[in-house]
């Protein structure tokens, strides 16, 4: 099978391309303009193509001579906050991009599709943990252009046949049990990589935003699931897709929620370090709390997870983090 991984030098795409690039009967190319994504994060022997979703002719290219049966989309901006500054930006390349690699997909008959989803597609949840089909309500642009090709892809599928999975992943974090690959965003805005850049005397302290919250501790629970269990929910989805020819989408979350004091707390287990932390106010658009409902994922894909324990999952990031001091450019 031949697979096209869109965004495969990134950090999500990147464990997946090494996940399934060990298997056999995947033939693997990645395709990245690199705006985020590192070359180095492509193991060896994995071919690298370097062009844009938003260029028909670097898409026409790869489409033409590679001729992937399967398409991973991991490729996106993904700044919530940004996205509210520059909507603009984010419609530009996660709509009208995900059109034209559509349209490389339409022209060349390629049968699968397997995009990132969000969990920012719920907005304010109905109730936790979130079912995939309680209601869909972003708060925010970048929830908006992932909500968008979820109904694009409905639409493909319904004119041309087109099988995708969507799969909504919850807080993406840690890093491949090697260390070899792991979160490398500049700037970087995930709470776990934050947190550790104190022990790696990047920043002082830490800035909570937040501790009136709707929760126990007052901080905001979010639903933290291993980059390495994405990868393996991937390829599981892509297996579904060729035994079932059917489409679908699937909540991916740890099943469990976790505090941001909770995170820093297992930070400072992880690293031996004090990882001083100081309240700040909230940060517009948090939701309290978002933790998934996954049983469909693991019913139906058959996905099974190897993280669910968080400092086990703090100290791959952590791992990954002292390997590569200075990132993975
Ligand atoms: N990180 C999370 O917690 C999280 C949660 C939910 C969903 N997602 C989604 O998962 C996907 C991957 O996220 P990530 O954290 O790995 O982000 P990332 O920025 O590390 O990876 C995205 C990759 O896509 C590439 N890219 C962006 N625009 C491109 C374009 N126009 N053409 C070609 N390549 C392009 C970037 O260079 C980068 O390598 C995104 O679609 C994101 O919206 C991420
Ligand atoms: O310096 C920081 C950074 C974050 N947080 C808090 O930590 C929590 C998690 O924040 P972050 O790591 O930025 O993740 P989310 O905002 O939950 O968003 C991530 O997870 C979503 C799914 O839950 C995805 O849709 C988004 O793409 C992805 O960025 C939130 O309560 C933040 O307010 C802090 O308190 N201090």
């Amino acid at each position: 099978m031949k697979v096209l991984v869109c965004g495969g030098a990134g950090y999500i795409g990147s464990h997946l391309v090494r996940e399934i690039s060990k298997l056999p009967g995947y033939e693997v190319v990645v395709f990245d303009n690199l705006a985020k994504g590192h070359a180095a994060a492509v193991p060896a022997g994995v071919k690298l193509e370097r062009g844009d979703i938003r260029n028909k002719d670097d898409l026409e290219r790869v489409f033409a001579s590679f001729k992937p049966e399967a398409v991973f989309h991991f490729a996106a901006w993904i700044e919530v906050g940004e996205s509210c500054s520059d909507p603009l930006k984010y419609y530009e390349n996660n709509v009208c991009g995900t059109v034209t690699l559509l349209q490389a997909v339409q022209r060349h008959g390629t049968k699968y599709f397997i995009f990132s989803s969000t969990a920012a597609l719920f907005g304010t949840p109905d109730r936790i943990p979130i079912h995939e089909f309680d209601t869909t309500v972003p708060k925010n642009p970048y929830g908006d252009t992932k909500l968008a090709v979820e109904v694009m892809l409905k639409a493909c599928d319904d004119a041309f046949g087109l099988k995708s999975v969507c799969l909504r992943y919850f807080n993406a974090c840690g890093a491949d049990a090697s260390g070899e690959i792991g979160e490398d965003h500049e700037p970087e805005s995930h709470i776990i990589p934050i947190v550790l850049q104190v022990p790696r005397g990047k920043r002082e302290k830490v800035f909570i935003f937040g501790n009136d919250y709707n929760t126990p501790d007052g901080t905001c629970i979010r639903d933290y699931v291993h980059v390495t269990d994405l990868a393996s929910a991937h390829i599981k989805s892509l297996e579904y897709l060729v035994k079932h020819n059917k489409s679908d989408k699937f909540n991916l979350g740890s099943g469990k929620g976790f505090s941001v004091k909770e995170i820093v707390e297992a930070a400072r287990r992880v690293t031996g370090h004090p990882i001083p932390a100081e309240v700040k106010d909230r940060r517009p658009g948090d939701p309290d709390t978002l933790v998934a409902a996954s049983q469909r994922a693991e019913e139906i894909l058959g996905w099974k997870r190897q993280y669910t324990d968080i400092e086990a999952i703090v100290q791959t990031a952590w791992n990954f983090h002292q390997k590569h001091p200075n990132g993975l450019h």
